[in-house]
C-alpha cells in the first residue's frame, strides 16, 4: 500500500531522516519506534504532505505522491493524527467528529462510523455537546483518534497517542486501537515511545535512530533482540 524509497527529509538543509526504504502492506499494523529525534514524526509528515524539503519516492497504492497536495492525500484515505492531539478546542465533540468525516468517501458513512466510535470509545458519546477544550488529555486523544476514524481511513498514521497520558488513559486508547480490525480493514502506522505497547498492537515494526532506519521486522523478533531494545528503550 505504501512504498517509501530512498527518502531523505531536511529542515533548513539539515537532514532529519536519510535514505529510508520501507513498505507497508494493506491491512498491516506497523510501529515506528526509537528515541526522540530519530525522524519518525518527520516520516509521517512526509507521507501526509506536510514537510517541504524531501527527496526520494513515496507512493500510495501505486500513485507517486510527489505532486499530490495534502488535502488530496486525505481524499485518498491517508489520515494523519499528529502528536499533541490538536482537537478543535472551541468546537463541540460532535463538531470535531464531523470535521473528520469531510473526506468525500466518508460522507455517506457518518452514522456507521459514529457507531464504530461508540463501540471503541463509549465515553466520548456521553460528551458530544461538550467543547473539545473541556476534555481531559486522554479524552482529547480518544477524540483525535475518533475524528480520524470518521474519515474512513485507508492508512491511519498515529503519532505518539500515549504521550502525556496517565497509564489508565493510555491503556484505554490502546484497547480501542486493538479493536479497530473488528470494523474493517485499516492499515496502521503507529509512532510510539512505549515500544512494548506498540509491539503488542502491531505485528511489524521499524526502529529509527538519529535519522536512520536501523532495523525492520516482526515485532516479536525485534522485541527479543537485546541490542535493539537498548536503542528503542533509550538505554544507549
Ligand atoms: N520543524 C522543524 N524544524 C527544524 N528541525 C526539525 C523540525 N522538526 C523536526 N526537526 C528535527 O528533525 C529531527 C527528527 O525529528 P522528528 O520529530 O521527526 O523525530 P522523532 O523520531 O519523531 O522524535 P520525537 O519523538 O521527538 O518527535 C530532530 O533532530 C528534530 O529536531
Amino acid at each position: 500500500m505504501l512504498k517509501i524509497e530512498d527518502l531523505t527529509i531536511r529542515y533548513h538543509g539539515m537532514p532529519a531522516l536519510s535514505g529510508v526504504n520501507l513498505q507497508v502492506e494493506a491491512g498491516e499494523r506497523t510501529a515506528f519506534v526509537g528515541p526522540n529525534g530519530g525522524g519518525k514524526s518527520s516520516l509521517l509528515k512526509a507521507v501526509s504532505g506536510t514537510v517541504e524539503e524531501w527527496e526520494g519516492q513515496i507512493s500510495f497504492e501505486g500513485t507517486n505522491l510527489a505532486q499530490v497536495a495534502p488535502h488530496d492525500r486525505v481524499e485518498m484515505g491517508i489520515i494523519h493524527i499528529p502528536e499533541g492531539r490538536r482537537v478543535f478546542s472551541g468546537m463541540s465533540v460532535r463538531e470535531n467528529l464531523l470535521v473528520g468525516a469531510q473526506r468525500r468517501a466518508a460522507r455517506p458513512h457518518v452514522d456507521q462510523q459514529m457507531d464504530v466510535v461508540r463501540e471503541l470509545f463509549p465515553t466520548l458519546m456521553e460528551m458530544l455537546s461538550r467543547p473539545g477544550e473541556s476534555l481531559s488529555g486522554g479524552q482529547q486523544q480518544m477524540l483525535a483518534i475518533a475524528r480520524g476514524l470518521m474519515g474512513c481511513p485507508r492508512l491511519l498514521m498515529l503519532d505518539e497517542p500515549s504521550m502525556g497520558l496517565s497509564p489508565l488513559a493510555a491503556e484505554t486508547v490502546f484497547t480501542g486501537l486493538g479493536r479497530l480490525e473488528e470494523f474493517g480493514e485499516v492499515t496502521l502506522i503507529l509512532v510510539e515511545q512505549r515500544a512494548p505497547d506498540a509491539f503488542e498492537l502491531c505485528e511489524t515494526a521499524h526502529v529509527f535512530e538519529s535519522g536512520s532506519l536501523v532495523s525492520s521486522g516482526r515485532s516479536a523478533d525485534l522485541a527479543a533482540d537485546g541490542r535493539l531494545a537498548a536503542i528503542y528503550l533509550g538505554e544507549v
